[in-house]
């Protein structure tokens, strides 16, 4: 490529060079549309080929994961880890298991990471990583099993100030907890800076499992605050009921919103005068139920839907947390003649392009998931923090940091979109500061 290309010209550049993987061209779309008036400002960026080198890896790793199920036979599935960019700290970011998992999906959260990590102000890198396996219906030796085996490959690449891996999707404390046991087990070494997301009995920090939930509610306080808006009152509507969801409805509520429904991959639940989320979090942590359960165990007090879209439901706050793509722009109009007034996204892309614009011609405040969940990498990057002095921070202590980061992400996304008049724009004002701190580290390093 020629110094001289467009960012238009760049971006079907990398699409070809990355053929088959609509979700990484899609997060590398929406990064290269903000950043023409940086590149403008910048021009020893281009001349540095930066926007290039960005979205190239560092290193892709791509391994087999032989397993024995219970019946004795042996399954395979895939290993993935995409070091993607180490400017700023060792790489960092999760893994997830699940039978969606492939290399341009780890790309694109390996992508996204990179911005995000760097919105934290903290020392960390851009990685992703996962596999296709599904844990879903496997037993715990199963799963033990699984994790063992993508540990002897992976504990090759990884170390605290190498690549330090922690959850996502699929990926909770049980299979931490396996991994890192494989880890110990095969180098002999107790080092609990390797993963994130440790139960804190054995490395882990307090705050970790409600971080990415109350991280991006925090985000919500600040952006309604930003615009004359409050908290209080408001109605919210959550999708999932995972680890990012639980504890977004968790503070939500705690601050004097009213989640009205969430949902899981099968459906969703309505309850106009509030979900109550303990019992939300008895079905679906403790007792490993379904949503469908929350009607009949909550006396009838909510109602469940199991084909439809859970963004029908009237709210002031939309808070996608399950999973990419999962709201469209018909979505995105339902809310928004419902008149939704903000959008905080928990989970990574969560919101199709289509959807972004028409909550963009709408005026509603829409806040992308590399700003807003970046509280739970902020915690894991803590959590490495407390391993490497051999500390262990008290639950207020560590929520008290988690919102310090937050209100200082909000007010760079803010003041980077005012900076170059683009005020309101929390998009760009993600793109352009995660991209500027990276790209100034890179051009340091030569
Ligand atoms: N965990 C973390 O700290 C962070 C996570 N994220 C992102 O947040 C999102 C959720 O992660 P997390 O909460 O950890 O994951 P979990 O596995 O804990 O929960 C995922 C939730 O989303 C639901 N879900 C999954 N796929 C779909 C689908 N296709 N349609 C509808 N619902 C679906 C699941 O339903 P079911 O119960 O049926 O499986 C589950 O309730 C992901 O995008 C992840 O990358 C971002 C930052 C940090
Ligand atoms: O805690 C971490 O390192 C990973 C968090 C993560 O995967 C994410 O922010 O999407």
């Amino acid at each position: 490529m020629s110094k001289k290309q467009s960012l238009k010209e760049l971006r079907q550049y990398i699409i070809d060079r990355n053929p088959d993987e609509p979700e990484f061209h899609q997060a590398v779309t929406e990064v290269l549309a903000s950043l023409e008036p940086v590149v403008a400002k910048h021009p020893e960026y281009t001349n540095a080929k930066l926007i290039e080198r960005i979205c190239e890896p560092e290193r892709q790793l791509m391994f087999r994961v032989p397993w024995l199920d219970d019946d004795g036979e042996v399954q395979i599935n895939r290993g993935f880890r995409v070091e993607f960019n180490s400017a700023l700290g060792p790489y960092k970011g999760g893994m997830r298991f699940d039978p969606s998992v492939n290399l341009g999906v780890v790309k694109f959260l390996g992508f996204e990471q990179i911005f995000k990590n760097a919105l934290t102000g903290m020392p960390i890198g851009g990685g992703k990583g996962g596999s296709d396996f599904d844990p879903k219906g496997k037993s715990d030796n199963e799963v033990m099993r699984f994790c063992q085996s993508f540990m002897t490959e992976l504990y090759r690449y990884i170390g605290a100030d190498t690549d330090v891996p922690a959850g996502d999707i699929g990926v909770g404390q049980r299979e931490i907890g396996y991994l890192f046991g494989q880890y110990k087990r095969i180098t002999n070494h107790y080092e609990t800076g390797i993963l994130t997301g440790k139960e804190l009995g054995w490395g882990g920090a307090r705050g970790r499992k409600e971080a990415t939930g109350y991280g991006a509610v925090y985000f919500l306080q600040d952006m309604l605050s930003a615009n004359d808006q409050e908290l209080k009152g408001k109605k919210v509507v959550v999708s999932g009921t995972g680890n990012v969801a639980i504890y977004a409805m968790e503070k939500a509520t705690e601050l004097g919103a009213t989640v009205v429904a969430c949902s899981d991959s099968d459906g969703y639940v309505y309850a106009p005068k509030g979900l109550n989320v303990d019992l939300v979090k008895q079905i679906k942590q403790v007792d490993q139920g379904r949503i469908s359960d929350y009607p009949e165990r909550s006396k009838g007090k909510a109602e469940y839907v199991s084909n439809g879209s859970i963004w029908q439901v009237s709210c002031d706050v939309a808070m996608p947390c399950a999973t990419q793509n999962e709201l469209n722009e018909d979505d995105a109009k339902a809310l928004i003649d419902n008149k939704v007034i903000a959008v905080v996204e928990g989970a990574n892309m969560p919101s199709t392009p289509d959807a972004i614009q028409a909550f963009t011609d709408a005026k509603v405040l829409f806040a992308p998931g590399k700003a807003a969940n970046a509280g739970g990498v902020a915690m894991s990057a803590m959590e490495m923090q407390q391993n490497a002095a051999r500390e262990s921070w008290s639950f207020d202590y560590s929520v008290d940091q988690l919102k310090t980061v937050m209100c200082e992400i909000h007010r760079s996304c803010f003041d980077t979109a005012k900076q170059y008049d683009r005020q309101g724009d929390y998009v760009f004002g993600a793109n352009a500061a995660g991209f500027k701190r990276v790209a100034d580290a890179m051009l340091a390093f030569g």
